[in-house]
């Protein structure tokens, strides 16, 4: 799967926050079956087709759930510096209650999760593991001191085929 992964065709966007541009402090790759346009933090994405072993892992997740995942949102972060902001990954091609599961790959780093607006948690993801987020649940992945080594996360959706066609 590393070598799988270091193949991807990985882009940093810039996004807009608060009415500033920047580059993504990480790289991504959507990868998802034709017609499941996704757009993130602003940027319509076109999917990348699912290499072989990603897909087998999308069939496998499937078989345990009742998610019907069509894609997925890979990351990478090169080291402890790179990150990802809070957020809920509620867009509205993913429909009303969307599950989330995230597979990661090489350096553990922690997810920290928001239950209420004062009470937050941090849970380390190895290596191998599978995170299965239920619908709407606040997170984040704060930038570590510890870590020096890359991780990359395949974070598995199911986006409404069609949803950016028809509108
Ligand atoms: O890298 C992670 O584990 C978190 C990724 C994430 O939250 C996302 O892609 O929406
Ligand atoms: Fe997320």
């Amino acid at each position: 799967m590393e070598r799988v992964l270091a193949r991807l065709p990985w882009r940093q966007p810039e996004v807009t926050v608060f009415g500033r541009r920047h580059p993504i402090p990480r790289r991504q790759c959507y990868l998802a079956l034709p017609g499941c346009e996704y757009r993130y933090s602003g940027t319509l994405l076109t999917p990348e087709p699912l290499p072989r072993e990603v897909a087998d892992l999308m069939q496998w997740l499937n078989r345990q759930s009742q998610a019907g995942f069509n894609s997925v949102l890979a990351n990478t972060y090169r080291d402890g510096g790179e990150r990802m902001g809070w957020h809920r990954d509620n867009e509205p091609e993913l429909g009303p209650s969307p599950p989330l599961a995230i597979v990661s790959f090489g350096a553990r780093r922690r997810l920290r999760l928001r239950w209420t607006p004062k009470d937050s948690q941090a849970i380390e993801l190895a290596p191998g593991s599978v995170l299965w987020l239920a619908p709407g649940v606040w997170h984040c992945l704060p930038a570590s001191r510890r870590a020096q080594a890359p991780r990359t996360s395949l974070t598995f959706r199911r986006v409404i085929p069609g949803f950016y066609r028809s509108r």
